[in-house]
């Protein structure tokens, strides 16, 4: 018998740096792939599905500010970023008989359709997996944020975070390979402690609105399908 899902409507906010697989930059057709049969997967089971993905393995606004070059501009391009992260996610989402639709939030009317809550709302009903590109649609922002609030608009019932690491730790797992891993956490302990998995804007909205936050590895095969259905490997922050 098929377990009940723990969480039906979400948000799923994809690293942008994962689907570069093992190449330095960009996109590896492989791991979208990948990821497109977890997000059928979850979609089979009845999950209404949002995603969001980060714009990591092509372009962050801070690397050209890093170099004396104008944020804002750099932010303009990061987002298109994550455009294209999105047109090539939904792409692979149809390829396989999921309807998906991308909506972003930097209108680009040629290529993709300009978000709007009651729009995405209609769409998710209808069993659609909607795309947000774009991220806030603001510069100075993050795709978590952009995710959180999504996730907030859309009134899921959870933000699923899909990243590099199996869940939150007491330093970057990536930095200090003997962190210390958690099970479970409070929203405050995470901005307290300052543990960086997220910005504190995301992690702020989540507990503002009370939708709790799973981080887990994206690179686990069916680990979505396992979080949804409270098995596997992560980390729960909630109140
Ligand atoms: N306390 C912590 N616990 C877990 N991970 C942490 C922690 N502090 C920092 N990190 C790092 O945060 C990263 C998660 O962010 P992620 O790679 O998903 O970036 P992103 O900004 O969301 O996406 P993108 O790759 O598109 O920029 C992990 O890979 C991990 O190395
Ligand atoms: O609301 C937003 C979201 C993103 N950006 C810019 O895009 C890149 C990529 O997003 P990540 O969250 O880092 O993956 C980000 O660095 C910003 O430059 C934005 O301006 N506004």
């Amino acid at each position: 018998m098929t377990e009940p899902l723990r969480w039906r409507r979400i948000l799923l906010k994809l690293s942008g740096e994962a689907l570069m697989g093992s190449q330095p930059f960009g996109i590896d057709p492989a791991v979208v792939e990948r990821i497109s049969v977890e997000i059928a997967d979850a979609v089979k089971l009845g999950a209404q599905v949002g995603v969001v993905v980060g714009g990591g393995n092509i372009f962050r606004g801070v690397a050209v500010a890093a170099k004396g070059g104008n944020r804002v501009t750099g932010d303009h391009m990061g987002m298109l970023a994550t455009v294209m992260n999105s047109l090539t996610l939904a792409d692979a989402l149809r390829r396989r008989g999921v309807p998906a639709r991308v909506l972003s939030a930097v209108p680009v009317p040629s290529i993709c359709e300009t978000f709007t809550q009651r729009g995405a709302d209609r769409y998710m009903e209808d069993g659609d997996v909607i795309v947000f590109a774009g991220g806030t649609g603001n510069p100075f922002f993050t795709t978590d944020s952009g995710a959180a609030l999504r996730a907030a608009e859309m009134q899921c019932d959870a933000f699923l975070k899909g990243t590099q690491v199996d869940g939150v730790y007491s330093e970057d797992p990536k930095i200090n390979p003997d962190a210390e891993r958690y099970t479970q956490l409070s929203f405050e302990e995470v901005i307290q402690r300052n543990l960086k998995v997220m910005d504190t804007t995301a992690i702020a909205l989540a507990r503002d609105n009370s939708i709790p936050i799973i981080v887990f590895s994206i690179h686990t095969p069916g680990a979505l399908v396992d979080v949804l259905q409270q098995r596997g490997r992560y980390t729960l922050v909630s109140d």
